[in-house]
């Protein structure tokens, strides 16, 4: 019978940040970020535009490091695992990842596959089905041997997801993902996420999408200022404060959901 410290149990707590700090020429950017994701839950990380997402983003996949504070990944410093460790663990999809135009669908996706193969070996047989599964996931199994150049803007966003399936991570990071997508490709992807039994932060700007989420970090002038589940988090007071917009709760009334109708509190760009 397993325990809690049988060494194959998950540990509760997949990701953790402590007293997470990041400047830029002095400049604060992340100040005083400590939050812990729970293993197998979807945390969304929401804030207007310039909050600081990206950047926490950026911090607890290990891609930047923290002045102050650190990250754990499970129970490890992040810092102290080597890289081949933390990507065998841990996927980012960021904002503008950069992929070479000439090669394939295939080809990109594959890397993932990198950090469970060691030099010069050669994708197994298993290896090209996860790639396979990869891309039937996200819908792009129809496009493996097109070129980089020629997908669209949302057939890139699809194909660097499937990436990060095909590195079979237990921790997922995406950095607004439904960018680019159409509204059936959104719910789509969104569903898929949802449905992964891994560990999920997501940045997102959508609100209503924001509601699927178990928790909600939100970040305002690079700090956490709320943690809690969406109906704990996007109160009137809270979407008035943070993100300037005034908001009403309507209930679906197909499914009985909460959906949030918002308005602007000023018409003016700042
Ligand atoms: N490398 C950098 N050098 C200087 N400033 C930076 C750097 N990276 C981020 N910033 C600044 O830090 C702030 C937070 O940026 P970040 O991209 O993390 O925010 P965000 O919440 O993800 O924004 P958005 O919703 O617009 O994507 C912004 O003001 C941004 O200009």
């Amino acid at each position: 019978m397993p325990t809690a410290t049988t060494p194959s149990t998950p540990p509760a707590v997949a990701l953790q940040a402590r007293q997470l700090g990041w400047q830029v020429q002095g400049t604060p950017i992340v100040q005083n970020v400590s939050l812990q994701v729970r293993s197998g839950e979807m945390l969304g990380l929401i804030g207007p535009n310039g909050s600081g997402k990206s950047s926490l983003l950026r911090l607890l996949s290990g891609m930047l490091r923290p002045q102050t504070g650190d990250v754990l990944l499970g129970d490890q410093a992040l810092h102290r695992l080597p890289r081949r460790s933390i990507a065998r663990q841990l996927a980012l999809v960021a904002q503008s990842a950069h992929t070479q135009d000439a090669i394939t669908v295939w080809d990109a996706v594959e890397l993932g596959r990198t950090p469970w193969l060691s030099a010069l070996q050669p994708l197994a047989p298993r290896d090209r089905d996860i790639v396979h599964q990869a891309l039937q996931a996200v819908g792009l199994q129809d496009k493996a041997h097109r070129t980089w150049h020629t997908l669209s803007g949302g057939e890139r966003q699809r194909a660097h997801i499937a990436r990060a399936l095909a590195q079979q991570p237990e921790v997922l990071l995406l950095d607004e993902p439904t960018n680019h997508l159409d509204v059936h490709q959104q719910l789509s992807l969104m569903q898929l996420v949802q449905h992964l039994p891994i560990t999920k932060v997501i940045a997102l700007h959508d609100l209503n999408q924001a509601l699927a989420c178990d928790r909600l970090a939100v970040m305002h002038q690079g700090r956490l200022v709320h943690l809690g589940t969406p109906d704990e988090v996007l109160t009137p007071e809270l979407l008035q404060t943070v993100f300037q917009v005034q908001a009403h709760s309507l209930t679906d009334p197909l499914d009985g959901s909460r959906v949030l109708r918002l308005r602007p509190l000023t018409t003016t760009l700042p």
